[in-house]
């Protein structure tokens, strides 16, 4: 993102510091556990994590939605905030519904915000034009939101929430309540229009393709703490712990015992680390459970000695379920993590903190 492109949409994002910040509820909950965070101006971070990690309450100590335990402090270029009240912060909020208004158009929706500024008619019918024009939705200005798609709701509540300029944007899962198809696709334009904006932003999802189509940098949350905070490719190939590559990704797990040259109890490796060939010494046998076609692919599930192995070869392979083949994994993308979590055939990973 260069600093031309923020200045041709007018919107300057701040720098965002979140220093000790935890959060602990009545009856001692520890929602969050005392976190820091550098967010450089421009910077889209995605928080992911299960259900009950903390992320919410890290948005809300970040949007003045709640304060942080005693200690804790947020900065917005530098400027300590934590007092500051959420509608003098400046900050854009879009959420999972959306809270459009109804009864009012598109246009109306988006300059919402400039109106109760009290912005000159002229000055925002300019501003909301602009806006329109960023999103593509100038054609439906006029027409009521309720007669609008759901994927066209949310690019005017994006809208909505640029309008005002704010210093941090704040999504909380802005796309799960659309179908799948949709979802994919607006996930690719949110982070178009995100980077247009060249705004800094924080965007909450349990969904781990689109925290790697959005952020600049992911998150990963855990039992209230952030795990590994680094670039989606960095999350990808080197995940921290057996956690985040379980929660990224697909992540296979076998004891080390079965993989010629390992020397760890248990080693873990992505689908296409393993390519199967004629047997030999060292290869590992497997046998076929199921095979699911892609297109640019075939996913195959393997039984490795009762452990079960997801391995990616291409779709051209006529591979069946029942074959018997033999697996080499390239030795250069094992993962040895310092604690062994439960073996993930005998103990799925969770879907909650
Ligand atoms: N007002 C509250 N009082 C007590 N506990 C709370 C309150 N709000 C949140 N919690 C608890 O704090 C933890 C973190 O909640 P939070 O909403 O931040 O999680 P999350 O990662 O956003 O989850 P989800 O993905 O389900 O929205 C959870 O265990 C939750 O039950």
């Amino acid at each position: 993102m260069t600093a031309g492109e923020g200045a041709e949409t007018g919107v300057h994002g701040a720098r965002l510091t979140v220093r000790g910040a935890g959060k602990t509820f009545p009856g001692g909950v520890v929602a969050l556990a005392p976190t820091d965070l550098d967010l450089p101006a421009g910077e889209i971070l995605v928080l992911l994590g299960p259900s009950g990690c903390g992320k919410t309450t890290l948005l809300r100590l970040v949007a003045g939605l709640a304060s942080p335990d005693p200690g804790g402090a947020v900065l917005f270029d530098g400027v300590d905030v934590t007092a500051t009240p959420i509608e003098r912060r400046r900050v854009g909020m879009v959420f999972q519904s959306y809270a459009l208004f109804p009864n009012m158009t598109v246009a109306e929706n988006v300059g919402y915000g400039l109106k109760v500024r009290g912005e000159p008619r002229a000055a925002r019918a300019a501003e909301v034009a602009r806006l329109l024009a960023m999103v593509g939705l100038e054609a439906l200005a006029d027409r009521p939101v309720d007669r609008i798609s759901g994927g066209q709701r949310q690019r005017v509540a994006l809208a909505r929430a640029i309008a005002i300029r704010p210093k941090i944007l704040l999504l909380d899962e802005p796309l799960s309540a659309l179908d799948a198809a949709l979802r994919e696709k607006l996930r690719i334009e949110l982070a178009a229009l995100l980077r247009r904006f060249a705004i800094t932003a924080i965007h909450v999802t349990h969904d781990q393709a689109e925290a790697m189509a959005i952020g600049d940098r992911i998150a990963v949350m855990r039992e209230g703490r952030i795990v590994q905070r680094d670039t989606p490719e960095a999350i990808y190939e080197r995940p921290a712990d057996a956690f985040v590559a379980g929660f990224v990704g697909t992540m296979n797990r076998l004891p080390g015992r079965l993989v010629p040259g390992a020397t760890a109890e248990a080693v873990h490796f992505r689908p296409e680390a393993v390519t199967l060939g004629p047997a030999g010494a060292d290869t590992i046998p497997a046998r076929v459970s199921a095979a699911t076609f892609f297109g640019a692919h075939r996913r195959l599930s393997l039984d490795v000695a009762g452990h079960a192995v997801e391995a990616d070869v291409p779709a051209s392979w006529r591979v069946g379920v029942g074959d018997t083949v033999a697996l080499t994994i390239d030795p250069a993308r094992l993962h040895v993590f310092p604690d062994p979590e439960p073996d993930p055939v005998t103990s799925p990973r969770p879907d909650a903190c």
